[in-house]
């Protein structure tokens, strides 16, 4: 059988909770110069603001290819859900993105992977793609063993997902060990590059296109490490300085 050929290179990053308003259109409009530098023939990029300024970040990049998503979302399109987001809502607005699951909302806001797998089959349904944060929780300190427990660990968080997406819908899994969020220093290249190796095998009867992201920790310097496992990157805190964002671009688009 030929080799598979690999989708599209992808760079994301989110705001997560780290700026004002004024701070996160700045940074966005940051972004908007980057664009019409070749990269965006070799790859997509999408940013991630907070639910309040994503439509006006949505409004200022429009003009660009740069894609705009959403941090979390409901499952349930309208409804008696006070304080939740509609996927259909965010649609709306401008997304065409959305991240389910990471760690800080499992963690924090109890998030289940059933939970995680409903809001990524209404992601779907919504004409959104859903970006699928799943990840181990702790590091075994035997590198060999880490990766068995990092696989055991992450594959009822992928295949919950992947059951609840249409076949042919695209889905983009960010790898991202908990313990390697916030860190210093990205996880252990080796460690990511034989665990999403594995993890892409879980997706590789698909029809829809699945995309595999490593994130915790990444910034410039860190995709040449694992380009083998991995389709692009899903940053942090080292992308929200806009020039740190622009050197991973060039990275991972090989210019
Ligand atoms: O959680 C992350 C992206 O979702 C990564 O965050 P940091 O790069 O700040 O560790």
């Amino acid at each position: 059988m030929p080799p598979l050929s690999r989708p599209r290179r992808i760079v994301g990053v989110s705001l997560k909770m780290y700026f004002d308003v004024q701070s996160t259109l700045s940074y966005v409009r940051g972004v908007l110069q980057l664009d019409g530098d070749a990269w965006n023939a070799r790859l997509d990029l999408f940013v991630i603001p907070d639910f309040v300024t994503l439509m006006e970040s949505a409004r200022i990049l429009e003009p660009s290819s740069v894609w705009v998503g959403a941090q979390d979302t409901f499952w349930e399109d309208k409804g008696a859900y006070t304080g939740e987001v509609s996927p259909l809502v965010l649609r709306q607005a401008g997304a065409r993105i959305v991240e389910i699951g990471h760690a800080e909302r499992r963690a924090t806001f109890g998030e289940t992977d059933e939970w995680v797998a409903k809001k990524a089959g209404a992601a779907a349904r919504n004409g959104l793609i859903p970006l699928v944060c799943i990840g181990e929780r702790t590091h075994h300190s035997v590198a060999s063993a880490a990766v068995g427990a990092a696989i055991q660990e992450c594959k009822p968080q992928v295949t919950s997902v992947l059951a609840a997406v249409p076949d042919d819908a695209e889905v983009i899994l960010a790898y991202e060990p908990v313990w390697a969020i916030g860190a210093a220093e990205p996880a252990d290249a080796d460690h990511v590059v034989n665990v999403t190796k594995e993890l892409r095998k879980l997706a590789a009867g698909r029809a829809g296109v699945t995309r595999v992201l490593y994130g915790g920790s990444a910034g410039p310097g860190t995709f040449a490490k694992i380009a083998e496992g991995v389709d692009g990157l899903f940053l942090g805190r080292f992308a929200h300085d806009i020039h740190n964002l622009k050197k991973v671009i060039q990275e991972v688009g090989g210019a």
